[in-house]
Formats: C-alpha cells, structure tokens, sequence
C-alpha cells in the first residue's frame, strides 16, 4: 500500500539507499546534472524523511543552503516549521524519492509558501506516474524525474529481472489506477481577487488585484489611439473605470516626456496601473536594452510589460535582471487571440513552465484558456473582446465578457475599439466594466452554467 492509500503489485523502497554510499553518490549527481546544474535556486529543501539525505549530499555537491521541514511544529522553542536561513521571495527547490499522488510534496510546498519562500519546482527520483505530475502541475508545481515507473519496468523486463507478463501486468495497473486529487486543488476560477492577492509573488499582481477588488473594475483599456493629447483626453473621461491601461509607446506620433509624466499623474490620480503592451521577443541582451534605455525608456514609467516566451527563458533572465521587481512585472504572451496564430498547446505549457522559474518578475498571462495555468497567484489577461462575439478583417477574433470570464477564466479584460472607437467611450466604459464585473461576481459565487 503507498502512502496514498493505493493499493499497488509494485512497490520501491528508496529508503534503503542510505546503505549504499556509491549509489547515494550516483543518485546526488544525476540530480544535480537534472535540476541544479543549469538552474539557479537559493535553497534545496528535501521532503521528510527519506530524501532528508540525498537535499543534504545535493545542496553540499551545489553549494546551497538546505533548508529542512519539520513533521510537525517543535512544542517549545522555536515552533518553526522550517528550519535553516532563509529570507521571504527565496527560491527553493524541493527534493523528494518518490512520487505518487503528489501530497507529500504539496504539504512541503505549503509550508515552505507559508514562510514567503518561493517553490515551485521539484526534482524527484522516481514518477509512479499514476497523476501526481498533473496533481503538481494543477498546483503550480513541476517536477522533473530521473525515472519513471515505464522506464524502469522496461529496464527490468530488458535485463530479465522481471518477466515480460510481469511488466506488462504492472503496466496495465498503472493505467488503471490513478490518484485522486488528495490534495484538494485550489481552482483560481472561483476565488476571489482579494485572496488571490494575497497567493501572489509579484507585488505588481498584488497591487493589481488589489486595485480590482476596490475599483470593481477587472477592465483593462488598450489606449490604441497615435496621439498624446487624445490618449490623455480619453483617460480623463474613464481613468475612474478601469484597473490596468495599455499602451502601445511606439505608435504615438507626438510622445514625449511629458505625455508620460501626463500619464502617471492620471494612473495615480484614478487609481491605475500602466502596461506597455512591447510584446519583448528578442534575445535577452537585446530586450535589457529596449527595456530601459532608447527613446521610450519603457522601464521607467511603465508598472508591467508583455513579453513573447519564444526565444527562451534567457528573455526573462533579461528582464528579471534589469526590472525592480518590486515595482515592476512582466505579462507572459502564452496563447494569442489573433485568427491562426502559429502558438501550439506545447508552446503554451512551455511558457507557463518557464514563467514558474521567475515568479517574483511574473503577473501572469495573455491567454484566451481557463486551463492554460492554475496558479491563483498569476493574473489571466484576455485580449479580443466585444460585447458581440465578431472578428475584425485582419484577423482579431472577439469573444464576448460571458464567454472570456466565465468559460474561458479572464482574470482582466483588454477591451480596445470596443470603447475608444465607440461615440461616446465614457458610457461604454461604464457598459463594459459593469458587465465584466458581473460576469466575475457570477463566476466567484459559483453560479456557472
Ligand atoms: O493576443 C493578443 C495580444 C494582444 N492584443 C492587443 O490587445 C488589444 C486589442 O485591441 P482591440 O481593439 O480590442 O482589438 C490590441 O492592442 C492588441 O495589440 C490582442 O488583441 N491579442
């Protein structure tokens, strides 16, 4: 029986490996060469007790610090549940033996989140495969594994441990019986912003659910207008009704520093934030320049940014590095809502991968899919909507705000020409942000079709 309560004809004792000091080497360096080599974290953190030892060989062949999580909360002094040196924000990668359902690891995460403590990643020895990958990943954890359970049965069979009906049996079991969720899931969907203020890392997503929650406002206008002085005049009539506004820097044909200095007093006068929708997809060096320096100094003035995920995680290494990640925050392009985009479902989990490793620079996501990430901390940001559903004739696809929040899981919406090409884009400000924010207060009490 495994600690999941799963009845199983196969069962791997990795407790045993402490006796066994080449393989405890072995098994520390392959770890190493899979999770640690290439990847920075402050800490590793070993899930109790048997991977206890293989964090403790880990984080001295990396030289990290270890941190251990008790059982259970000391009685008398300290009561920590974690020990060693650490401080909020830290990252730390989670080490564990073996994983079934995913529980034991979850309960790590939770105490190590408890403490401030970033963790999102594990690196595990052996995946049962029976779930607890997708358990993790529901949860905003990923797990890299050295083996998993086909891998080994197949080793086994090749070198006539096992036999072939043996392994075919375990086979057929493992795709039988799978874990529950044990963990219960915490659906982003149904809570509400001012708790998922409080799950998020970056202090911009913070602020911005913060700002919907006392605004009742999850509309974000995308100010696609070529003239300062109109950019500036529209926010004076709807600056009260949004939470996020979005700025394309570059197609302004009279901007200056003063059009930002404009804009800032109107983001602090109406309570907004600002988003320079860049769309980065350069390599990282390049992006650090287009960044902060140039005409525009888009890091200057704008609270968040967008990036494309394309040309690998060295872009949010770039924008990690030159952004203060306490003011600032990056919006990860990870679906498009454009007729034929070239995004693939592959490309989109990759994206939401690599934005795990950088959760103190990332708000969340452009996505048009509820599924796309489960994160409560990160923020969905759905384009390509209008009260009708319709499409423009260069290929923008407009979904409506029942369809985008209650189907689809927008967190906030970008409405556009919907409102700055309307007659009066006052009044349909008003009409878009009580709609959206209906379809929100439907979607939280649970009151789903
Ligand atoms: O997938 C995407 C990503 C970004 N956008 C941007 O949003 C607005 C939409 O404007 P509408 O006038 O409402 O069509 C625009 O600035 C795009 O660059 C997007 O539409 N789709």
């Amino acid at each position: 029986m495994t600690k999941s309560g799963i009845k199983s004809p196969v069962y791997f004792d990795l407790r045993v490996i402490v006796s066994y000091p080449e393989v405890m080497e072995l098994i520390t360096d392959l770890l190493y060469d899979l999770a640690l080599k290439d990847d920075q974290y402050d800490h590793v953190c070993g899930v109790p007790y048997t991977a206890l030892p293989i964090a403790t060989l880990l984080g001295v062949k990396a030289r990290k610090s270890m941190l251990m999580r008790r059982k259970e909360a000391k009685a008398y002094g300290t009561k920590k549940m974690i020990e060693g040196h650490f401080k909020k924000g830290d990252s730390c990668l989670i080490i564990e033996d073996v994983v079934t359902s995913g529980s034991s690891i979850l309960e790590t995460v939770s105490d190590l989140k408890r403490e401030g403590l970033v963790a999102n990643q594990a690196v595990i020895i052996l995946d049962r495969e029976q779930n607890g990958k997708q358990n993790l990943a529901a949860n905003g954890v990923y797990i890299k594994s050295l083996f998993t359970m086909s891998e080994i049965l197949k080793i086994l069979v090749d070198n006539e441990k096992i036999t072939k009906q043996m392994g075919i049996d375990v086979i057929n079991y493992l795709n039988d019986v799978k874990a529950p969720a044990s963990v219960p899931v915490v659906d982003r969907i149904i809570l509400p912003y001012e708790e998922r203020a409080k799950l998020a890392v970056n202090p911009v997503a913070k602020q911005l659910f913060s700002i919907m929650a006392t605004k009742k406002s999850n509309l974000c206008l995308s100010v696609d207008l070529t003239s300062a002085v109109d950019i500036l005049d529209l926010l004076e009539k709807v600056g009260e009704h949004v939470c996020l506004v979005k700025t394309h820097i570059d197609i302004i044909e009279d901007f200056s520093d003063n059009f930002v200095t404009q804009l800032k007093q109107l983001a602090q006068r109406y309570n907004f934030l600002i988003l320079e929708d860049r769309k980065f997809a350069d390599i990282g060096h390049t992006v650090s320049l287009q960044y902060s320096k140039g005409v525009y100094k888009i890091g200057e003035w704008a609270d968040c940014v967008t990036s494309h995920s394309l040309p690998g995680d060295g872009i949010l290494k770039a924008l990690n590095n030159v952004m203060d990640c306490a003011n600032r925050g990056v919006f990860l392009l990870a679906e498009m809502s454009s007729a034929g985009n070239l995004i693939s479902s592959d490309y989109t989990e990759a994206t939401v991968k690599m934005a795990a490793k950088y959760p103190e620079a990332i708000l969340g996501f452009v996505c048009q899919n509820k599924k796309t990430f489960n994160e409560p901390g990160f923020i969905q940001l759905t384009p390509g909507v209008q009260l009708e559903s319709s499409k423009d004739e260069l290929g923008q696809v407009y979904n409506t705000p029942e369809k985008v929040i209650l189907e689809n899981g927008a967190d906030v919406v970008v409405v556009g020409r919907g409102i700055v090409a309307a007659k009066s884009p006052e009044t349909q400000a008003v009409i878009y942000k009580d709609t959206l924010w209906k379809c929100y207060m439907k979607r939280i009490s649970g009151k789903l079709e």
